[in-house]
């Protein structure tokens, strides 16, 4: 059967999204949401999303990794998906969307930008250079002087497959400081899709919220990633972060029809 497909992008990390408000891709099979995914024999992209209708929200989230898994929250798929939903006519000042990890605010600024609410954030453990925490995804943030240098795809499959997280699996994010103490630079390694990805919305949040410079206010991070710049806001009182916001671009590639 021919469906309409499309294509969208959060600074580089690449989503092929389905309209699902009438239910016809519930139960879209683990095989179908890989190949279609799939760079040579697919589409092509990080994940997989449906916008789903939902009675209490403006739309739901459903987010897939490339591995054709159920997976949990996206943050630069929310940001793409906010846009799909405004390019399908549902506008709001104020969106409201459920996704995995509960209920997500989300605007879409004058310059274009989508601005998303993350979950607030209650613990960070720490260990050294080393940091987990979870904004909606579980993540291993590394902090290093030389970002760039880093052989990601070995580094990060060894600790993700690490005896620590081979079961649950993890993301795991470098971060260099520059010279500017309020910019970073991360490169993630996303469980699910088993590669480096150009930017991982939540790994961006989860390397911020680690780099914050002021210990009790506001904090404002911004984020270069090799597809592209993020910002991070946030109010930081001890490990607890709340008003979380993850900004930047979102935008439809191309739409398409597929069979499957
Ligand atoms: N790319 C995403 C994160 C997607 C989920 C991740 N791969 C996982 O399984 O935890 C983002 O932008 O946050």
């Amino acid at each position: 059967m021919k469906h309409t497909f499309y294509k969208y992008q959060g600074t580089g990390n690449d989503f092929v999204l389905f309209d699902n408000r009438d239910g016809r891709y519930n139960g879209l099979e683990t095989r179908v949401i890989r190949r279609l995914c799939d760079r040579r024999f697919g589409i092509g992209a990080d994940g997989l999303m449906l916008l789903n209708k939902h009675p209490d929200y403006d739309f739901e989230m459903k987010y897939y990794n490339a591995d054709g898994r159920e997976s949990s929250m996206c943050g630069n798929g929310g940001r793409s998906l906010v846009k799909f939903a405004a390019d399908l006519g549902i506008v709001q000042t104020e969106y409201r969307f459920l996704a995995v990890d509960g209920p997500h605010e989300a605007s879409i600024e004058l310059d274009g930008n989508v601005a998303l609410r993350m979950q607030d954030v209650n613990e960070v453990r720490h260990d050294g250079s080393n940091f987990i925490l979870n904004t909606g995804s579980p993540h291993f943030v590394h902090l290093t002087d030389d970002v760039m240098g880093k052989d990601m795809v070995r580094i990060g499959r060894q600790i993700r497959n690490s005896p620590e997280f081979e079961k649950e699996g993890i993301n795991v994010n470098f971060v260099e400081q520059t010279r500017e103490d309020d910019e970073i630079i991360v490169r993630t390694y996303e469980r699910g899709v088993e590669d480096e990805t150009l930017s991982c919305g939540t790994g961006v949040t989860a390397a911020a919220l680690v780099c914050a410079h002021n210990e009790n206010g506001f904090n404002r991070v911004d984020v270069r990633t090799r597809g592209g710049r993020l910002a991070v806001e946030f109010d930081k009182s001890g490990n607890h972060f709340s008003n979380v916001w993850l900004i930047g671009p979102a935008e439809r590639v191309f739409e398409g029809i597929i069979d499957f």
